[in-house]
C-alpha cells in the first residue's frame, strides 16, 4: 500500500499540479488524488482501530490516541523544556495556535482517517529519499563515509556496545551528513503558501519590476532550487558535511536552507524523520561499508517521471561487511 500511495503517474502529477495551482476548483469538480481503494484502506484502518480501542479501552501513546483526546476537548501541548537537541535541520512546532482561544472544531473518524494517511504520505517516501541520496553520497565520499564510520564506533565504544538515544543525538558528525544530505537532496522540492494580505516584492535590481502580491494568490517556494543557489551555498553541486560544522552553520542565511519548511505549517514529522535515518544508517554502517556495484550510476541521473526526487534507473549501492 506504501509504493501504491507514494509511486505516481503522469496523470497523479498532474493532479497535484493542478492542485497546487488551482485548489478551490479541484475542489469543486471533486478531483481525487488517490484512486479509491486507497482511500477505502485508510478509512477502514482507522474506523476498525477507533472501534477496537473506544470497545477495549485500549491506550496507546500514538498520534491517534492524541486526535482521539483533542476529539474529547483535551488539548495536549509539548512541554519545550523537555526536548533535548534533535538535529540542526529539525524545525519547531510554531507557539502561534498554542494559545488559539478558537473553539476546537468537531473532528470525525474520517478527519483522523485523513491524518492518518497524509502522514503515511508525507512520511514513507521522503524519508526513503532521505537515505537513499545519503547512502549514495557516501558511495561517492569514501572520507566521509570513513569519518562516519569513526564516529560511530567511538560511540559505541562510549556506550558499551548498546547505543542510546541521548549518544545518538550528540553524534555531531552524523548531524553534519544528514543535514547536508537534506540540503543537496531535499524531499519536498518545493512547498506553497496562500497569500493572506496584500504585499509588494520591490524590485532586487535596478530595472527589474515589482512584484503585487493579492489575498489569495498562490506563492510556489523552490525549496530545492534555493538550497543549490551558489549565493548561499558555495558550490552547491558539492557534498560537503563542514557547511554545517559549529562554525559555519551559524553564517547559513535565514529561509535559505528549509528541507522541513518553515512558520506554522512546518514538517510535523522533522524530529522524527531524523531519528530514523540517523538509527538506520548507524546501524548499517557500524557493520557495512556502502560501496559502488554495477547498477550505481555515476554520475546519477534524475527520474523526470516522479513526483518525488528519484534516479533514472532507482538508487543502488551495494553492502560490503565492515572487516573490524
Ligand atoms: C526526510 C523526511 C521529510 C522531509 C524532507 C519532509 C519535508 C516536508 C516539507 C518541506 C513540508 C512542507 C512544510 C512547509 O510548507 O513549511 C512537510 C510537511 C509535512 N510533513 Fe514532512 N517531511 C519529512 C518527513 C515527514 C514525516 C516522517 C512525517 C510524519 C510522520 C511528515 C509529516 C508531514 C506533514 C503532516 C506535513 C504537513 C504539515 C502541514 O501542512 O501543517 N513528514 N514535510
Amino acid at each position: 500500500m506504501g509504493k501504491k500511495t507514494t509511486t505516481f503517474t503522469f496523470l497523479s502529477n498532474m493532479k497535484f499540479l493542478m492542485y497546487s495551482i488551482a485548489p478551490e476548483f479541484c475542489k469543486a469538480i471533486n478531483l481525487q488524488l488517490f484512486s479509491s481503494d486507497i482511500y477505502h484502506f485508510f478509512n477502514k484502518l482507522i474506523k476498525d482501530t477507533i472501534q477496537a480501542r473506544e470497545t477495549h479501552g485500549t491506550v496507546r501513546p500514538d498520534m491517534i490516541h492524541l486526535l482521539l483526546e483533542a476529539r474529547k476537548g483535551k488539548k495536549v501541548v509539548d512541554s519545550p523544556t523537555e526536548v533535548i537537541d534533535t538535529g540542526f535541520a529539525t524545525v519547531q512546532e510554531s507557539a502561534i495556535h498554542t494559545n488559539s482561544t478558537k473553539p476546537i472544531q468537531e473532528i470525525t473518524d474520517m478527519d483522523i482517517a485523513a491524518q492518518a494517511m497524509i502522514f503515511f504520505f508525507a512520511g514513507f517516501d521522503s524519508v526513503s529519499v532521505l537515505m537513499s541520496f545519503m547512502g549514495y553520497e557516501l558511495v561517492l565520499n569514501p572520507d566521509i563515509q570513513k569519518r562516519l564510520q569513526e564516529e560511530i564506533d567511538d560511540t559505541l565504544k562510549q556506550c558499551n556496545g548498546k547505543l542510546t538515544y541521548e549518544a545518538l543525538l550528540k553524534m555531531k558528525y552524523m548531524d553534519m551528513v544528514i543535514s547536508e544530505t537534506l540540503r543537496k537532496w531535499p524531499a519536498g522540492i518545493i512547498t506553497d503558501r496562500v497569500c493572506s494580505k496584500s504585499f509588494t516584492i520591490e524590485p532586487a535590481n535596478p530595472g527589474d519590476d515589482s512584484v503585487c502580491l493579492n489575498p489569495g494568490d498562490i506563492i510556489l517556494i523552490p525549496i530545492s532550487a534555493i538550497q543549490r543557489d551558489p549565493e548561499y551555498f558555495s558550490n552547491p553541486d558539492t557534498f560537503d558535511p563542514e557547511r554545517f560544522n559549529d562554525e559555519n552553520k551559524e553564517n547559513i542565511k535565514p529561509y535559505t536552507y528549509m528541507p522541513f519548511g518553515l512558520g506554522p505549517r512546518n514538517c510535523i514529522g522533522s524530529r522524527f524523520a531524523i531519528l530514523e535515518a540517523k538509527t538506520i544508517f548507524f546501524s548499517m554502517l557500524s557493520k557495512f561499508n556502502f560501496a559502488a556495484i554495477d547498477k550505481t550510476q555515476i554520475p546519477l541521473k534524475l527520474s523526470k517521471k516522479s513526483f518525488n526526487l528519484a534516479g533514472e534507473n532507482g538508487i543502488w549501492v551495494g553492502l560490503e561487511p565492515r572487516s573490524k
